[in-house]
């Protein structure tokens, strides 16, 4: 049964995996996963981690990306996700879900979901999303307790405190690095550096910061798409596309329900589906009838 189910590879064995990544110097590349399903489709395609998006979360429930998810929900789909994958997953706790002790709190629980490493911003509750303006930041004091908070409640040495910075937009380029310092200086194991403009000011952080520095390469936001091997050039470790599966499928969904309802019939589409085989390949159903030889006596052939 190993590896079914849920992956083989521990926790443990995949925080450790995280860490060597980020000192390894080739870059971590995290798609965002909007369900446990395309985890198991990142890992196939060969990415180095998972990452599970607030905006994702927030947009799988039909949410705006303010600070409306509990630390339940969040908790509750890392551990999904995580679940099923061999690959670190990294999650976004947005502030915390509180103060300093419910930073210290938010830690424990995704540890125990089994996530390798999270990250937690600067911005004050209710936060939104960092490529929307009108963002505020608390004091960088108020930031640093709650990386102490978060250092300090975490079992694991291994599992990743990436403090993040929303204050390029906010008060501009040399203030967000002095954060950043301070933050790698309160004991962040990696700085996300969001909502940066160009390659210049990707340099301009790497120079100045010597922790490991993640990169966000979302769509539609105020950030250039640099490619990865190039932020693997400026000398990053890590870059998440958050919300790229879950915008591939909404288009390619919102298209067929169109087309669907024009057409009468899906039949005209079916070539722009994932066929039946290529998801029970994916779920592994062979797998389950190595253990259970009735799960899979049935046959494809003969289907559309
Ligand atoms: C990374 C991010 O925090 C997320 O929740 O995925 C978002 C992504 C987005 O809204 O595009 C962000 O604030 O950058
Ligand atoms: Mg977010």
């Amino acid at each position: 049964m190993t590896g079914l189910i849920t992956a083989a590879t521990s926790a443990d064995d995949k925080r450790t995996a995280l860490r060597a990544g980020l000192t390894s110097g080739t870059i971590q590349r995290l798609p965002g996963a909007f369900n446990p399903l395309t985890a198991k489709l990142i890992q196939e395609v060969g990415f180095e981690g998972v990452y599970v998006s607030g905006a994702v979360v927030s947009a799988d429930l039909a949410l705006p990306d303010i600070g409306l998810t509990t630390l339940s929900e969040v908790t509750d789909r890392s551990r999904q996700i995580a679940r099923v994958t061999d690959l670190p997953t990294f999650v976004d706790a947005d502030t915390g879900f509180g103060e300093p002790m419910n930073v210290a709190r938010t830690i424990t629980h995704l540890e125990g979901a089994g996530v390798a490493g999270c990250h937690l911003e600067d911005q004050v509750n209710p936060k939104r999303c960092g490529h929307l303006d009108g963002k505020a930041v608390v004091p960088a004091a108020d930031m640093v307790r709650r990386i102490g908070a978060a250092v300090g409640a975490r079992r694991d040495a291994d599992f990743v405190v990436c403090a993040r910075t929303d204050a390029r937009g906010i008060e501009g380029l040399p203030a967000a690095i002095d954060r950043a310092k301070a933050y790698a200086d309160a004991g962040a194991d990696m700085i996300f550096t969001e909502a940066l403009a160009d390659e210049a000011e990707f340099e301009e952080f790497r120079e100045a910061v010597d922790v490991p520095l993640l990169a966000n390469m979302t769509e539609f936001g105020k950030s250039e798409l640099i490619p990865a091997q190039r932020l693997q050039d400026i000398g990053y470790n890590a870059v998440i596309y958050p919300v790229t599966t879950l915008r591939l499928a909404m288009f390619a969904a919102e298209e067929g329900l169109r087309g669907l309802a024009a057409e009468g019939t899906q039949a005209g589409m079916l070539d722009r589906m994932q066929h039946r085989s290529r998801l029970y390949e994916l779920l592994d159903y062979e797998g389950y009838n190595a253990f259970d030889g009735s799960v899979y006596d049935f046959t494809l052939e003969g289907g559309a």
